[in-house]
């Protein structure tokens, strides 16, 4: 059977990391294996800074491609040596797209001039990956993610039509009876051939949707961590690996913000009833984390999700109107069409108050639409801490010395914007 092997940024952030890859997968070799990398290390970031200064007409674009391309080549220098190998001349071939575009006046959708060059991102890493695969005798297909993965237009939030990407699973599915097979996360193509992304870190989310799509055995994301833990590591040092834990768990939490996994990673996985194993990239030999249909919950740990860089917004009437229903409906269609998205939200007689992730553009663009209607007041830089499974004495310590500006509380769940 299948298994799908995701590789995140860190897992290709140099010539060492790509070493690894190649180590873990060669243990493998009595299974069909397909592999989902993102962009090395911090490209997507790199690539997201040439787009805008490509956008905005800056004279660093040249710089920035430049930075992205010694990048590239140092790894790949470390990986084959000489530049005889034919990989130099891909990764040259996948750059050109980009010069062409540079060359060009930028289209006037934004989001679509970000999916051409973002993209690239995964294109180079996975080129590079596929061939020091080859390199070490592992007999290694390069495919292309846009053949499989269909999106419509939305270019940075790509929708899969997943019945399309269904009927191109069998092509893929005999590449794998053959050859490991190594494509892109984060990416899918538009029916008119453009690339698309399916939103920052989708890469656990692609790598979901041809897990299920394959029915494979599992699918494995390794990680910078042990596994998932009960708060972010890098955050909370005495913070616990859980060994299990059901769908539901897991998704609530990513749901929360545990940046560790995607939130549109479970519901694909839970639906065709294929597990995730979390494990540690550096530490392959480690089980991580299982989570599946049959993994109990250990309720006993609470799991603590920060999610910072928080605005708390607060709308009013300017008449005194309560906020009912009629005005609460309008109040959301406006959030929508700004493309908000509410991390808590209260109401009062007077008042809507919801908080969501820091967005200068998004904020004013709600801000013009209720202007004229509504009174707005808010705070920024907030942190939203949301505790599952809470005990309250854990609460205390965790507001310790913060003023807490709004906090709800359901049976398992307390969440409390701090100052
Ligand atoms: N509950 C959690 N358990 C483990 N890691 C977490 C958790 N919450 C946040 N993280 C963060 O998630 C990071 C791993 O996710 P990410 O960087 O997106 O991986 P990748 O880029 O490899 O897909 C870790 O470095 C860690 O700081
Ligand atoms: N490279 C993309 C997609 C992704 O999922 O990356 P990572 O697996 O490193 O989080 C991003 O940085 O958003």
């Amino acid at each position: 059977m299948i298994k799908v092997f995701k590789f995140g940024g860190f897992a290709v952030s140099d010539a060492g990391s790509v070493k690894n890859l190649v180590k873990i997968v060669s243990e493998y070799s009595d299974d069909q294996i397909l592999i989902i990398v993102s962009a090395m290390g911090k490209t997507t970031d790199a690539l997201e800074k040439l787009c805008n200064s490509y956008v905005e007409g800056k004279e660093d674009a040249q710089d920035i491609l430049k930075t992205i391309k010694q990048f590239h080549e140092n790894i790949m220098v470390e990986l084959f040596g000489t530049k005889s190998h034919p990989v130099f001349d891909e990764i040259a071939n996948t750059f050109v797209e980009i010069e062409w575009m540079l060359e060009d006046e930028p289209h006037p959708d934004y989001d679509f001039n970000y999916d051409q060059i973002v993209s690239v991102g995964e294109f180079l890493s996975s080129r590079i990956v596929a061939a020091y695969l080859n390199e070490n005798n592992i007999d290694t297909k390069w495919m292309d993610a846009r053949d499989f993965i269909h999106t419509d237009n939305t270019y940075r939030e790509g929708i899969i039509d997943m019945d399309k990407t269904r009927s191109s699973m069998p092509v893929l599915n005999s590449a794998l009876q053959k050859q490991t097979v190594v494509t892109q996360g984060f990416i899918g193509g538009t029916s008119e051939n453009f690339s698309t992304t399916l939103g920052r870190e989708g890469s656990d989310y692609s790598a979901a949707i041809f897990a299920s799509l394959l029915n494979a055995e599992s699918l494995t994301v390794w990680k910078d961590v042990p596994g998932i833990m009960n708060a972010d590591p890098r955050l909370f040092a005495s913070a616990q690996k859980y060994e299990e834990l059901p769908y539901s768990e897991a998704l609530e939490m990513a749901y929360y913000g545990a940046t560790v996994i995607h939130p549109k990673t479970i519901k694909p996985l839970q639906n065709a009833g294929v597990p995730l194993f979390v494990r540690p990239f550096l530490l392959p030999d480690e089980k991580g984390t299982r989570i599946d249909s049959t993994a109990k919950l250990n309720t006993d740990i609470s799991a603590i999700i920060v999610k910072q860089n928080q605005m708390l917004l607060s709308i009013s009437s300017k008449d005194f109107s309560f906020i009912d229903e009629h005005i609460l409906i309008y109040l959301l269609q406006c959030i929508s069409e700004a493309h908000i998205k509410l991390n808590m939200m209260q109401r009062s007689a007077l008042s809507l108050s919801f908080c969501f992730n820091q967005d200068e553009a998004k904020f004013r663009k709600l801000y013009d639409i209720l202007k004229d209607k509504f009174k707005c007041k808010y705070n920024e830089g907030l942190d939203l801490i949301t505790v599952r499974h809470f005990k309250r004495e854990e609460l205390e310590t965790i507001t310790a010395g913060r003023t807490i500006i709004m906090e709800q509380f359901s049976r398992n769940t307390a969440q409390i914007i701090l100052q």
